[in-house]
């Protein structure tokens, strides 16, 4: 459905970027006029589908199956996962139901790691695309929340011998491979086949993936926060554009990070996100943060009431350890796009203006705000080691035409050149009251949007 009409001025700024959110059940549909639903993503309009591979966290597998059109449903469907044991074992049973459906288990090598990466690779007869989303696939993470989907152009296949190796300025196809090739899974072999037979040239964005492991050497930079500061160093900003600009992170969960500032977030995680190009090491004064992350009562007054905490698992155990984080959170509030009462399960980072009009870069990912998914320094800084499956994608300005800086669209659909921030910017701090929301504590003061208590067992 995305290139019928509807509003399609909006549709072309979308195009743009390729960069969208998905469609929210119970507010005014101007505001899903350019947000996707998974059943648009498969849909016919889209091309003849001939195979698929589906990488997520979770998975409700006849869903999944009901949001391809019927006649899609018996092509070979490739499942990544990282589940195990019994989970693994569920799954494994609802997919003998589909004779097309094949699984295959991500090795989870490092404790405490998850595969988060959120991954749809599409084999049309007339080429392939790439997805690259935040959402599970499972039914209430594309209903009522706030949720961030890529969408690639229709990459076109290479000729028998064509010499191109059909990458793209921002190496989107070598490191897609590299990402790939990380697992050293044979029931991987066939789609990386299918994206060296493809022609991705036209791809404007950069790889941001995170791979378990230890890495080291030439590896190092190849993944979690040391590949988005070595993007930066090439094709960042200069300091002197951006001294002082805040750095501002926005996610559904938050890992143990120490018990001070300067353990990590302050130390190499802003270190890498605050990072411009030019006279390496030159410290810039260091960059202000401004975490979103949603209140308590964010979550109450919510289109799904106190259950949208289910999928935002910010653990009081961690939450106690790190009380420091406090003074940088902000609320979620997404006025700009009719989505302050769908809940962020999306995760974002940009780096932002003082007068929060422009930015200078903008990165959707599966990563919340967690060593374990951005990856933490060891052996005196000689290697990254990182626990869980990511991948997300960075724009930078220069990649899509822009000047210097993406101005932020302020208002729905307003014109081409903007960059649609799915959040209200400037973000609003907390208040003195307000809360992170917590996913492991009862709430029985106030009852949510609808009429219900909190009472996790
Ligand atoms: O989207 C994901 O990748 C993801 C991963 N983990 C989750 C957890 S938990 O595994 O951390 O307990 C609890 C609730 C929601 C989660 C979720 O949405």
């Amino acid at each position: 459905k995305l290139d019928q009409k509807g509003s399609d001025h909006c549709l072309k700024m979308n195009d743009r970027f390729g960069f969208y959110l998905t469609k929210v059940a119970g507010i005014d549909n101007a505001h899903n006029l350019h947000a996707v639903h998974i059943k648009d993503i498969l849909s016919t309009s889209m091309g003849n589908l001939q195979a698929s591979a589906q990488f997520n966290y979770m998975f409700d597998i006849p869903w999944l199956i009901q949001q391809y059109p019927v006649e899609f449903r018996s092509k070979p469907l490739l499942i990544v996962h990282g589940m195990q044991r019994e989970t693994k074992a569920e799954y494994d049973m609802a997919a003998m139901n589909y004779s097309n459906v094949k699984l295959c288990q991500a090795k989870m090598e490092i404790m405490y790691g998850t595969h988060h990466t959120k991954m749809m690779l599409l084999l049309y007869d007339n080429g392939m695309r790439v997805v690259i989303t935040t959402a599970n696939n499972i039914h209430q993470d594309w209903y009522q929340k706030t949720q961030g989907v890529w969408i690639s152009p229709l990459f076109p296949k290479l000729d028998k011998g064509e010499a191109s190796a059909g990458d793209s300025d921002t190496h989107f196809k070598k490191d897609l491979l590299e990402y790939l090739s990380a697992y050293k899974l044979n029931g991987l072999k066939e789609w990386q086949e299918h994206i060296k037979q493809h022609n991705m040239s036209s791809a404007k964005v950069f790889i941001l993936g995170s791979v378990p492991g230890r890495h080291l050497g030439e590896k190092k930079t190849a993944f979690g926060h040391l590949k988005l500061r070595k993007i930066l160093q090439e094709h960042g900003p200069s300091v002197s554009e951006v001294k002082g600009w805040p750095v501002v992170g926005q996610f559904s969960s938050i890992g143990s990070m120490g018990p001070n500032k300067d353990n990590w977030l302050c130390a190499e995680w802003r270190e890498s996100l605050s990072t411009a190009k030019g006279l390496g090491g030159l410290r810039t004064a260091d960059a202000p943060l401004k975490l979103i992350f949603p209140t308590k009562d964010n979550i109450r007054l919510s289109l799904e009431g106190y259950p949208a905490g289910a999928s935002v698992p910010y653990s009081i155990h961690t939450a106690k350890k790190q009380q420091f984080l406090h003074e940088y959170f902000h609320q979620w509030r997404a006025e700009v796009q009719g989505r302050s009462r769908a809940m962020p399960h999306i995760k974002t980072y940009l780096r932002m203006s003082p007068d929060s009009k422009k930015i200078a870069w903008f990165a959707v990912t599966s990563s919340n705000l967690s060593k374990a998914a951005w990856g933490a320094l060891e052996k005196k800084q000689s290697q990254l080691m990182i626990r869980s499956y990511e991948i997300g994608v960075l724009f930078l300005p220069q990649m899509f035409g822009a000047e210097k800086f993406f101005e932020v669209q302020d208002k729905e659909c307003q014109n081409s050149g903007e960059f649609p921030v799915p959040y209200d910017l400037p973000p609003t701090p907390y208040t003195k009251q307000d809360r992170p929301w917590l996913w492991d504590i009862p709430y029985k003061d106030l009852p949510d949007t609808h009429g219900n208590m909190w009472c996790p067992s």
